[in-house]
């Protein structure tokens, strides 16, 4: 049992933590530290905290469990902020969408990565942000992935991943590297696609009836194109070379595209849709 947990940015991954954490019964105190006053509030009105503060060290000090759920470009100060007291005793973990450029903060602060801090990444989310929106059952049956170094302590290890089982997700091991290699194509490539496109509708003259005339195709397809700006440019600067390289691939699948219907090809246009469709029933088989 965690005797106080403490989590690093209470928004809608950190406010879960805490949320399922909770209902888990994982833990006996929660305490938080943010730099918005309101989340803060927010979080102790619902129940979702014991206590706020502003002061990272604060809130972490005499904490057995740390758990940072910041946008990861704002991780290196959060860092610097619990370097005084972090505690050997401590397990701590991270939620950020990138693993290298956590590990790289890291690093920029302690020199190394400490034995008892294992980055991590749930793969479970949502378009919104904010405490308002964390669920209690955001990771139930979610996967989520450690990318523990070669010198991470086993014991430490096994904590954080008991940890993250207990809050309901199926829990992966990955490199740090391979993580942002498979989610530039998972997560981050959809997201920067969405945006795309609903900026290309968007600035049309047109655009009045373009969206109102759009239904459930383009709202399904744009629904991540309403996710966090800032958790989104961070997260692409920090996975840029990944993400670049994908952005080539997928030039080259619009083009393959465009030479097909330029020739009015049918077969060959029907055959590319019908082996895409294949791909994505093969997938959700398997992992559904
Ligand atoms: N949103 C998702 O679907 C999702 C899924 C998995 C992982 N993640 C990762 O989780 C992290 C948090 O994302 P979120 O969606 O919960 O964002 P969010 O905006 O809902 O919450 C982030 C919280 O961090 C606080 N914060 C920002 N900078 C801070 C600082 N320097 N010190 C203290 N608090 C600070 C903000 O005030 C906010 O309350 C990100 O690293 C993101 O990449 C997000
Ligand atoms: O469902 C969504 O809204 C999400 O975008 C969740 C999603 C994803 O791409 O799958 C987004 C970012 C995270 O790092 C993990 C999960």
């Amino acid at each position: 049992m965690i005797e106080r947990l403490c989590i690093i940015g209470i928004g809608l991954i950190g406010g879960s933590v805490a949320l399922a954490a909770r209902a888990q019964g994982l833990c006996r105190e929660i305490v938080a530290a943010d730099r918005e006053e309101e989340a803060l509030r927010q979080a102790e009105k619902r129940g979702i905290i014991d206590r706020g503060y502003r002061d990272i060290g604060k809130a972490a000090e005499e904490a057995d469990a740390v758990v940072i759920a910041t946008p990861v470009g704002r991780m290196a100060a959060v860092f610097e902020a619990l370097k005084p007291v972090w505690s050997p005793r401590a397990f701590y973990t991270d939620v950020g969408s990138t693993k290298a450029s956590v590990v790289q903060a890291v690093e920029s602060v302690f020199g190394r990565v400490p034995e008892n801090f294992v980055p991590a990444h749930p793969i479970s989310g949502r378009e919104l942000s904010g405490v308002a929106a964390a669920l209690p059952d955001l990771f139930a049956g979610k996967k989520v992935i450690l990318t523990p170094l070669p010198h991470t302590d086993v014991h430490v290890l096994e904590r954080v991943r008991a940890f993250w089982q207990g809050l309901g997700a199926e829990v992966h091991d990955m490199s740090v590297a391979h993580h942002d290699h498979v989610l530039a194509a998972t997560s981050h490539l959809p997201h920067v696609i969405a945006y795309c496109l609903t900026h290309l509708l968007g600035r049309k003259d047109e655009k009045d009836e373009i969206f109102q005339y759009a239904a459930g195709g383009f709202r399904d397809f744009s629904r991540i194109a309403g996710s966090c700006p800032v958790m989104w440019a961070d997260i692409c600067l920090a996975n840029r070379d990944e993400i670049l390289k994908l952005l080539r691939q997928f030039e080259g699948e619009l083009q393959r595209f465009d030479e097909l219907l330029s020739r009015g090809d049918r077969q060959a246009i029907h055959d590319y849709f019908a082996e895409a469709r294949a791909a994505r029933q093969r997938f959700l088989d398997r992992h559904s």
